[in-house]
């Protein structure tokens, strides 16, 4: 396992853009000016990511990329657009953010890749690979060699994969956008009643994350995340920015934030758990009765439970699992109470333990892993035919947005 191109050189990095086609010149967004937030909010809000039958439509928020696009780190010169050179029309944009990642006992600085978007009109134009070169460019020319990016579509080689699940927080909407379906022979009243929620949480000690249990947490998600193949490394201001979010996104109200964290302090004031889940609405094309869907999808969480001086104790897995339950039953209450309509998580960490029994279901999505320049042994993704059991749990620890 390791880089596969080795000893480069920043001096040996252009340091002219890469060619690209004569209508179009590369622009560097700068997303605190509100015009350039606007070109990205449209171009991604009318181009980006649908599912296989155009029934839904990524519906990223302003918030959501101040939160995703500058954590720690952040360079302005990693947000790449592309823009006619007439018009000044944006029509592509790719972004890079740091990230320590990871995988087994290596650790390395990388960059985590996102929104790779191109415009509808010009998805034939060969855009994609000179965006990526493009952004290789600029964060290679940093002293960065790696990064990781995820896809739904197959690409060379990944590194792991792992499986789309749902859990139903209002089926009726689900039903009434074409998402859920009624089984054979069952009534709306049994799909409703099976996917009931209490409307509070039932965690001893649950209450919301503050800037005060950043170390505990952070030294919670370390032991966690120990037991994961790949893991993303995080330092305290990494940590807050990731599960508290920005300044900005502190000061609003619960159903208008973009991530939300809780975690379990117990009788002695200690944080025993945590857990975080950040929202990330559809757009629902053509449908007459619902423009919107709330999604909330499950994101860092740890438990202590089975931590035995900071290595996953196998012996534990029953207490853990039970134990996880709790904490993510009341993920989804906590994303219920704010409006969410769905809770979604993939197969990776230990979710497998706990999904069957918070009635998730599989999804007919795949999300796979790529490390760039980085060659490393497949890694579990959790995905298992038969039901979930213990030693089939991912080793993948790193969410992506
Ligand atoms: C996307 C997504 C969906 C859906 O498409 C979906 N849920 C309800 C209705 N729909 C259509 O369901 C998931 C379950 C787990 C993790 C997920 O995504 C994990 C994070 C995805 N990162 C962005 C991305 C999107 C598409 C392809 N690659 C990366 C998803």
């Amino acid at each position: 396992e390791g880089p596969i191109e080795k000893d480069k050189k920043v001096e040996d990095i252009p340091s002219e853009p890469y060619p690209i086609l004569s209508q179009f010149e590369w622009v560097t967004l700068d997303l605190s000016d509100e015009d350039d937030m606007d070109q990205l909010y449209k171009l991604l809000y009318e181009h980006y990511v649908e599912d296989h039958d155009s029934t839904f439509r990524f519906a990223y928020s302003r918030d959501f990329f101040n939160w995703a696009l500058k954590p720690p780190g952040w360079r302005e010169d990693w947000h790449v657009g592309v823009r006619v050179k007439g018009t000044k029309r944006l029509v592509a944009f790719i972004s890079g953010v740091p990230a320590t990642l990871r995988v087994r006992d290596q650790e390395m600085k990388a960059v985590e890749i996102n929104f790779l978007c191109v415009h509808k009109k010009l998805r034939n134009k060969r855009l994609t690979p000179v965006l990526i070169k493009e952004i290789t460019r600029r964060v290679n020319r940093c002293g960065i060699w790696q990064a990781l990016y995820t896809s739904g579509t197959l690409l060379p080689s990944p590194v792991s994969t792992c499986r789309y699940t749902h859990r139903p927080l209002n089926w009726e909407k689900l039903y009434d956008v074409g998402f859920s379906a009624l089984p054979e022979g069952v009534t709306k009243s049994q799909m409703l009643s099976r996917y009931a929620l209490p409307s509070s949480t039932k965690t001893k000690g649950l209450r919301k994350m503050e800037e005060k249990d950043v170390e505990d947490v952070l030294s919670l998600y370390s032991k966690f995340q120990s037991r994961f193949d790949m893991s993303q490394v995080f330092s305290k201001e990494e940590l807050s920015h990731w599960l508290l979010g920005d300044a900005n996104e502190r000061s609003h109200a619960d159903d208008k934030r973009v991530v939300l964290t809780y975690v379990v302090e117990n009788d002695e004031g200690r944080i025993t758990d945590f857990v975080s889940f950040y929202v990330l609405p559809f757009t629902v094309i053509d449908n007459a009765r619902h423009d919107k869907l709330g999604v909330a999808y499950l994101y860092y969480y740890a438990t202590e439970e089975g931590l035995d001086g900071g290595r996953f104790d196998p012996a534990s897995v029953k207490v853990v699992t039970k134990r996880l339950e709790s904490l993510i039953s009341d993920a989804l209450v906590l994303a219920k109470n704010i409006g969410m309509d769905v809770f979604n998580a993939l197969t990776s960490q230990d979710n497998v333990l706990f999904l069957d029994d918070l009635k998730f279901g599989p999804g007919d999505g795949f999300l796979n892993y790529y490390l760039f320049n980085y060659k490393a042994y497949p890694i579990s993704g959790g995905v298992v035919n038969k039901e979930y059991d213990m030693d089939k749990r991912s080793g993948v620890g790193v969410v992506m947005l």
